[in-house]
C-alpha cells in the first residue's frame, strides 16, 4: 500500500478558519491537480470530522480522467473511505451517495442503529475498540484490493496517519492567505508530538497557482 496525505493550507498552516467550513485555499490549477491525484488512486479517506465539515463527495470531476480510469479497468471513480469511531455518518452526506464505492472505518464502539443504518450505503470496516485502529483499517482495505491511498484530511486524521507511521508522501499546497485561529484546525493537530517527530525530506517545490506545492516523502 502507498498512502499519499494531500492538503491545501493557508501560508500559517490551516486547513480551514475556525468556523471549520470548507474554503477553496487551492487555485485552479491546484485544483485540478487534486483531481488528477484522486484519479490515480484506488480510494481517498477523509476524518468524519471533514465529512460533517465539508459533506464532500470525493469523486473525480474530469470526465477524460473517469474515461481513462474505464480504459485501465478501474472502477470510473475510485473508492471513497471515512475514518468515524462512532458512525456519525449522515446517511444523505454525499459521501455515501450512488457515485462511487464507499468504506466506512468503525470502532467497536458504533451503535448497532448506526452500523445498521450505514451498512446499506457503504461496506464496514470494523478496528478499534474506541477509536478506529488505524493500522488494522488500512490492513483490511489492502486486504480488499485498496493499493493506492490518497488522504485529503482533515487535521486529526492526519496527525493519528503520522502517528501510526501509514504516511509514504506529503503534498502540501500552501496558498497565498492568512487565515489564523488558535482553534482553526491545522495540517496535523491531534495530540502533537513531544518526542520523535517524523521526519521528511523534500523531493520537489513548485510554484502552482499564486503559492506553492512541496512534495515531501517521509522518512523510515
Ligand atoms: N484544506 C484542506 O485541504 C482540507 C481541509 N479540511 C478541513 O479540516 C477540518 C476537519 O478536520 P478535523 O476536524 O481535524 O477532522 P478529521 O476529518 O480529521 O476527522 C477527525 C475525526 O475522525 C474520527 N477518527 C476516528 N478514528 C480516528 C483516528 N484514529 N485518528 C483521528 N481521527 C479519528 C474522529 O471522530 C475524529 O474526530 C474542516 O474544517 C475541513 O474543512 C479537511 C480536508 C482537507
Ligand atoms: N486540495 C484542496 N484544496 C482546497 O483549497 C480545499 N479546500 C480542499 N478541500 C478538500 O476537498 C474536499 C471537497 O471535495 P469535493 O469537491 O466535494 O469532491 C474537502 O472535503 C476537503 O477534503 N482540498
Amino acid at each position: 500500500m502507498h498512502v499519499v496525505v494531500n492538503a491545501a493550507t493557508s501560508a500559517d498552516g490551516k486547513l480551514s478558519s475556525r468556523r471549520r467550513e470548507q474554503i477553496a485555499i487551492s487555485g485552479e490549477k491546484d485544483f485540478a491537480r487534486v483531481d488528477r491525484l484522486r484519479a490515480d488512486s484506488d480510494a481517498v479517506v477523509v476524518g468524519v470530522g471533514t465529512v460533517l465539515a465539508d459533506d464532500p463527495s470525493l469523486t473525480v470531476k474530469d470526465e477524460q480522467l473517469c474515461e481513462r480510469r474505464r480504459e485501465q479497468g478501474d472502477p470510473e471513480q475510485p473508492a471513497r473511505i471515512v475514518v468515524d469511531s462512532t458512525g456519525r455518518t449522515p446517511t444523505d452526506a454525499a459521501i455515501v451517495d450512488d457515485a462511487a464505492s464507499t468504506y466506512v472505518c468503525l470502532s467497536e464502539a458504533a451503535p448497532v442503529d448506526r452500523r445498521m443504518d450505514l451498512a446499506d450505503r457503504a461496506e464496514l470496516v470494523t478496528a478499534g475498540e474506541d477509536r478506529v485502529d488505524l493500522l488494522r483499517a488500512f490492513a483490511a482495505l489492502e486486504a480488499a484490493g485498496l493499493e493506492r491511498i490518497m488522504v485529503e484530511g482533515g487535521g486529526e486524521l492526519i496527525f493519528s496517519l503520522f502517528e501510526a507511521g501509514l504516511v509514504d508522501e506529503l503534498r502540501v499546497f500552501v496558498g497565498p492567505t492568512v487565515i489564523g485561529g488558535r482553534d482553526a484546525p491545522t495540517l496535523a493537530d491531534g495530540d502533537g508530538f513531544v518526542a520523535e517527530f517524523p521526519t521528511l525530506t523534500l523531493e520537489s517545490l513548485e510554484r502552482v497557482d499564486d503559492g506553492a506545492l512541496l512534495i515531501w516523502r517521509a522518512d523510515g
